[in-house]
């Protein structure tokens, strides 16, 4: 079962308050930001902070990812020599356009892991996709790299180059997440969704969660602790759905001892998809702590 990864938290890598504390709000990932949210006189500050933290800080279950500045700029190489050091699981590259941009980071990592006598291919990668070349290129760049565990989307400054705006129904964006969720699902990795910037408006990100969650997005990047549960409440299954993947994985379970691999419950068929579904809905019903380890919903 793959990891889940339905929300993805950005923390300022220049804040030693947020670095500190980034693990107590159960994101599925933490992203300690090198990036946009780190201004240019900030640069070493940051990569030293998240340097530190990554070593020296107890984040849980959390997966550890960073967004680096791209190589095109003079802090990128220095940002994945001191993570890679560090022992960051995942390298979320910015801004990413073409395949090429994924080859080129890679051979840096690459270099880099080998220069720390680390094992070759232990730091994995994400790309953000943040323009239009980067869109029309998605189904490549997720192609690019046997590193990469998903690519995003990155809206701030897609919608910005692409002349518009966010808008509650995200009519804008419509193009850009298909692009990248089937970018994402031919190459069989992730797809991530981009973050929602009006932290006091529920509604509004409730309303984009359940677009994106319809849509097949593994997750979402986040921006603000209060935002995780609300994506864990539309990402937990229901109880209905929990009892269907129940019986789906007992009746398979009776089925692999026949020896028979497709079979019918309740007049619907059940072959390898619907037992997939069926496991993601279960490790999302065990992420919510809905089910005890055997599957059996707790009593609400
Ligand atoms: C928005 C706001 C200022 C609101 O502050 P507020 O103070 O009102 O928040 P409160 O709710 O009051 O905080 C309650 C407690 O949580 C703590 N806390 C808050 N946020 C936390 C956090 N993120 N990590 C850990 N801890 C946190 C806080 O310290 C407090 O702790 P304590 O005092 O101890 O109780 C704050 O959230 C924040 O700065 N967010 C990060 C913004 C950021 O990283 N932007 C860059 C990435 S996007 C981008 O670049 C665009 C993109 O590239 C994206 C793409 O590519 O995908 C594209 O193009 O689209
Ligand atoms: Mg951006």
């Amino acid at each position: 079962m793959e990891r889940l990864r339905r929300t993805m938290m950005f923390v300022p890598g220049n804040n030693p308050a947020m670095i500190k504390d980034a693990g107590i709000y159960g994101a599925d990932s933490i992203m300690f930001d090198l990036e946009d949210s780190v201004s240019l006189t900030e640069k070493d500050t940051a990569r030293m902070l998240v340097f530190e933290a990554l070593q020296n800080v107890d984040y849980g279950n959390s997966e550890l990812v960073v967004r680096i500045n791209g190589l095109d700029t003079e802090m990128g190489k220095a940002d994945i020599y001191a993570m890679v050091k560090a022992g960051v699981e995942v390298i979320r590259l910015p801004k990413t356009e073409t395949p090429d941009d994924v080859v080129e980071t890679e051979k840096v990592i690459a270099e880099a892991e080998k220069f720390f006598g680390i094992e070759n291919g232990r730091t994995h990668m994400m790309a953000a996709i943040e323009s239009a070349e980067g869109v029309l290129n998605a189904p490549a760049i997720a192609k690019a790299s046997d590193r990469l565990i998903g690519i995003a989307l990155g809206a701030e400054d897609y919608v910005t180059m692409m002349k518009t705006h966010r808008y509650p129904d995200g009519a804008e964006l419509s193009f850009a997440r298909n692009m990248i969720l089937h970018g994402a699902r031919a190459a069989g990795i992730a797809a991530f969704d981009t973050v929602y910037s009006d932290v006091d408006n529920t509604e509004g990100f409730n309303h984009e969660v359940e677009i994106i969650h319809e849509l097949g997005f593994d997750g979402k990047s986040v921006i603000n602790p209060r935002q995780i549960p609300l994506v864990n409440a539309i990402y937990a299954p229901s109880d209905k759905e929990i009892r269907n993947a129940k019986d789906v994985l007992n009746a398979i379970e009776e089925a692999h001892k026949k020896g028979s691999g497709v079979i019918s419950l309740r007049g619907k068929m059940v072959d390898k998809p619907v037992v997939a579904r069926a496991q993601r809905t279960m490790a999302l019903a065990k992420a919510s702590n809905l089910v005890d380890e055997d599957g059996n919903i707790y009593a609400k």
